[in-house]
């Protein structure tokens, strides 16, 4: 009888899903015993770190799939710290078995979208951050690495302005914002430091963004790269070749060139530039007429400067000036969940549902066929 119980809250302890690492504390080891007397059941808790800022999650979560179990009247739950071996043995276990090496290779299946301006403000990381929240509803398994490093902004729009990430041994745990794992730069330096590095420090932070930082299994990565015709640009041409360009541009002619310029120097890096959205189209009115404040036709003419004859660069999305997608950015709640109806809000989701079907570029990827 009591071992069919301590059996039963195992199960029942499959349930549990550590909220950053997204997988069962019980595949985890994190459950390092189940004792149970009389009605009463014991268990055993193994936290990755000191101080897991998930630790009262998961505390409440196992009490409750414990004491879910018929026959169980009583939970007490032991909580204790792994050592740094089976830190060790989790880290490799969540790595496949594999050694560290850099993630999204040439044959992973994740779809990598580096979003570029030409010049800062035009709303690249607001649409960024809302893209990856729309893309997450759709069910998709989401990524955002926030590379802008003179502006990170993509953590305050999500809401989780101040989050740390856990850092396991040398595994980097992303925070998660609305079901979207974000890691920014903005996460590792002093709120009120600018930063100022150089190309090779640079290099370095996205290379190890891409190294440590545990994404798991992504349907799509969402870049937030710096305005302008940058080393990250560079950089991440050299380390996620794959990666498909998106430019971000308002409609000003002005702004078109400008956004012409930086995605023509991702081209030579040797990534595809598959669209253009034009971001700021237009203010509705309430008699339902349209003010075109910045003028219109720049997505258009910076769409029809990119296109080449073999790769036709379409404009993606026309998104809308909205008062409530500038309010959600500053407070931190994204449009596309909370004010859904906005205009600008279903442009993102009319994106969200066209990226979201799209197959994985080939660019740098190793096709699995010879030719003899
Ligand atoms: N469609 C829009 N309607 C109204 N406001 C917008 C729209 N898009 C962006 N904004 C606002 O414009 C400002 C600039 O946006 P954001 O920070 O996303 O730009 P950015 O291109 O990422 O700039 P940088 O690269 O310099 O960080 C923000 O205050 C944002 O809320």
């Amino acid at each position: 009888m009591t071992e069919a119980l301590e059996a039963a809250v195992l199960t029942a302890l499959r349930r549990v899903i550590d909220p950053e690492i997204r997988q069962p504390i019980v595949d985890l080891d994190m459950i390092s015993g189940v004792r149970v007397d009389g009605g009463a059941a014991t268990v055993a808790l193994k936290l990755t770190i000191v101080g897991c800022p998930a630790a009262d999650t998961i505390e409440r979560d196992v009490r409750e799939a414990a004491a879910s179990v018929s026959g169980i009247h009583e939970v007490s739950v032991d909580v204790g710290i792994m050592s740094r071996a089976e830190r060790d043995a989790l880290t490799d276990k969540l790595r496949g078995g594999r050694p560290k090496t850099l993630q999204f290779g040439p044959d992973s299946l994740t779809r990598i979208y580096a979003v570029t301006s030409g010049k800062g403000g035009v709303g690249k990381s607001t649409l960024t951050a809302n893209l990856g929240v729309a893309l997450a509803q759709r069910g998709l398994r989401v990524g955002i690495v926030d590379a802008d490093v003179f502006g990170f902004s993509i953590p305050g729009i999500l809401g989780i302005a101040g989050a740390k990430p856990t850092q396991v041994n040398e595994m980097i745990l992303p925070p998660l914002a609305h079901d979207v794992k974000v890691i920014s730069i903005g996460m590792f330096v002093d709120e009120h430091t600018a930063v100022s590095w150089r190309g090779p420090m640079l290099h370095r932070t996205i290379q190890q963004f891409l190294t440590d930082v545990y994404f798991g299994d992504l349907d799509v990565l969402l870049l937030d790269l710096p305005p302008g015709t940058g080393d990250i640009a560079i950089s991440i041409g050299q380390l996620l070749p794959q990666a498909e360009i998106i430019v971000v541009t308002t409609p000003q002619p002005a702004a078109a060139e400008v956004a012409e310029r930086s995605a023509l120097v991702a081209r030579q890096t040797g990534q595809k530039v598959i669209g253009v959205i034009e971001n700021m189209s237009g203010l509705v009115q309430p008699d339902g007429s349209v003010l075109e404040l910045f003028g219109s036709g720049g997505g258009a003419d910076a769409a029809a400067r990119l296109s080449t004859p073999e790769e036709p660069v379409d404009v993606l999305a026309a998104i809308p000036l909205s008062i409530a997608l500038r309010e959600g950015g500053d407070t931190g709640r994204p449009i596309v969940l909370s004010t859904p109806d906005d205009p600008a809000a279903q442009a993102i989701a009319a994106l969200a549902a066209r990226l979201g079907v799209r197959a994985r570029g080939l660019a740098g990827r190793k096709l699995g066929f010879t030719v003899n």
